[in-house]
């Protein structure tokens, strides 16, 4: 019989190398709860089969506001979190990806339909990386449908949530704010040193929150268990969100680029995205959850959407203040084992630094990487994947080969950059055909569908 208590290292082990993980048939939500004098909410999980169950907890400390909230909007915050309850789940389901997944209460269709898109698009670059072609394919199964809740636009009227990544895209958002007059709130989920920096920088007092996986999620990692890829923006969109509506803000703002919706590529007839939870599909069936759910009106949507990687690295360019701590690398934001800032040889910080290169001087750029990419012939086989030249896009936050191209273009003709040893080589190796496929309007005209409000769209170029 296996306990469902504590369980010690050694018999974790045992059970993940006698394939118990392996049996398992269902997920599930056994209960959510939140204490609005604390901020902590305590979501658990469980992976259920034959050969016994396993549990899991996973708390969410939301800030606190200095005025207790109203009833009403106390609950909104309570149902904005029970959708966070099955978002989160992500984290443990993937530990033995069970055929199925039992919801734990009625919901109306459009939660079912996020959550169902959250499962399968959001875990298709997991499932294809452990060749699990069923989670492509999964129904959550509803304990019967709930109405929609009326809507309910006082909870979401104040001033904008900006969820800060640490990242250029995020620093455009906020100083983008700034600049209109919508006195923005910097907002982030377990703020590492360098978000915290960023917020420095900006001298705006930021909101935290603080997210706590179950350690046993870490445990059966060590021992084997399945793991990869999760939507973890979703995550940070709703207990943002949360955090928003209990503090009477506005919507939260996020800084998710038009190219996060483009998939990395086509797996047992799915498409398979990096970042599927930054596109703006995502962003649509989240905006439908959050209205039906807890009456939210327009809560959330991203302020970059109709622009490309390079347009808003041009954009950043324009903000000086932040050289020093900006860092969108996601090797420094490990729970462990954490990098300093830019660990220069991953695809994302490939991308950023061609990005960019064209809107800053060597100097600059070296300055703000603590190196210079362009300056290591042995940087040149990761950029041929990134202009689409070598393999599928990188699974990474990267943008469209197209962009990359532009970028280069841009570079080749600059003498500040096009007599380095990288720049040289890959336009080198760039087909002469490619280039006619690299429009440079195409790539800095704002376009493609976006949920951004009208008082907010005359904020971008
Ligand atoms: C920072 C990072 O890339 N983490 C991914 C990495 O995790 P690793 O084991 O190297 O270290 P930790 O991040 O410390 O995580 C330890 C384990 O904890 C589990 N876990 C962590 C956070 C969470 O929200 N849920 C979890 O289950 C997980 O099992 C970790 O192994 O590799 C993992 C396995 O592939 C990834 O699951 C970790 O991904 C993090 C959740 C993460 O923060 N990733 C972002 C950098 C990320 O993927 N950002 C995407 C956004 C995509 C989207 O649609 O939201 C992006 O930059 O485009
Ligand atoms: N820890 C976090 N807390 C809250 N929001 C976050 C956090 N990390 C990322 N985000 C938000 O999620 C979205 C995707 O994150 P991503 O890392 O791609 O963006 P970024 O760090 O702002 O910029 P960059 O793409 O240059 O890294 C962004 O809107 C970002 O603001």
């Amino acid at each position: 019989m296996v306990s469902k208590g504590p369980v010690a290292g050694a018999e974790l082990v045992w059970r993940v190398l006698n394939d118990q993980l392996g049996q398992m048939a269902v997920f599930r939500f056994p209960s959510a709860s939140f204490d609005p004098d604390t901020g902590v909410a305590t979501l658990s999980y469980e992976l259920d089969g034959p050969a016994g169950a396993l549990s899991f907890t996973e708390t969410v400390t939301l800030p606190v506001p200095s005025s207790p909230p109203s009833e009403a909007r106390l609950a909104a915050v309570r149902r904005v979190l029970s959708l966070l309850h099955l978002v989160a789940g992500v984290s443990y389901y993937k530990a033995a990806a069970p055929p199925r997944i039992e919801l734990p209460a009625p919901v109306s269709d459009a939660v079912v339909e996020y959550v169902t898109a959250l499962y399968t698009k959001g875990l298709a670059e997991y499932a294809y990386r452990n060749d699990l072609p069923h989670v492509l394919s999964l129904v959550p199964e509803s304990a019967g449908v709930a109405a929609p809740l009326p809507a309910a636009p006082e909870l979401t009227e104040g001033r904008p949530l900006s969820a800060v990544g640490g990242g250029k895209d995020s620093i455009v958002s906020l100083e983008t704010l700034r600049a209109g007059g919508f006195d923005p709130v910097p907002f982030s989920v377990n703020p590492n040193r360098i978000i915290e920096a960023v917020n420095a920088a900006s001298g705006v007092p930021a909101l935290a929150a603080r997210r706590k996986l179950d350690p046993r999620l870490l445990e059966l990692n060590a021992s084997g268990a399945l793991n990869g890829h999760i939507p973890v923006t979703a995550i940070n969109s709703l207990i943002a969100v949360a955090t928003a509506v209990l503090h009477g803000l506005g919507p939260v703002v996020m800084s998710n680029e038009r190219s996060a919706s483009d998939p990395n590529l086509i797996w047992n007839g799915h498409e398979v995205n990096h970042q599927w939870s930054k596109g703006v599909e995502a962003e649509g069936l989240l905006r439908a959850a959050l209205a039906a759910h807890a009456g939210l009106v327009d809560p959330y949507f991203s302020l970059l959407r109709t622009l490309s990687e390079l347009h808003i690295a041009k954009l950043f360019a324009g903000f000086t203040g932040y050289d020093d701590v900006v860092t969108s690398c996601n090797q420094a934001f490990k729970l462990r084992d954490a990098t300093a800032r830019w660990c220069g040889h991953c695809p994302k910080c490939r991308f950023v630094f061609l990005a960019m290169a064209p809107f800053m001087s060597p100097e600059r750029l070296a300055n703000i990487f603590g190196l210079d990419l362009f300056a290591d012939p042995a940087q040149i086989p990761g950029y041929l994947e990134i202009l689409g030249i070598d393999g599928h896009k990188p699974f990474e936050c990267v943008g469209e080969v197209e962009e990359s191209l532009v970028a280069l273009g841009l570079l080749s003709r600059q003498p500040a950059w096009s007599g380095s040893p990288v720049v040289t080589a890959l336009v080198a190796a760039v087909p002469s055909e490619a280039w006619s496929a690299a429009s440079d309007t195409e790539v800095f005209t704002p376009g493609g569908p976006h949920f951004v409000p009208e008082t907010y769209a005359k904020l971008l170029p």
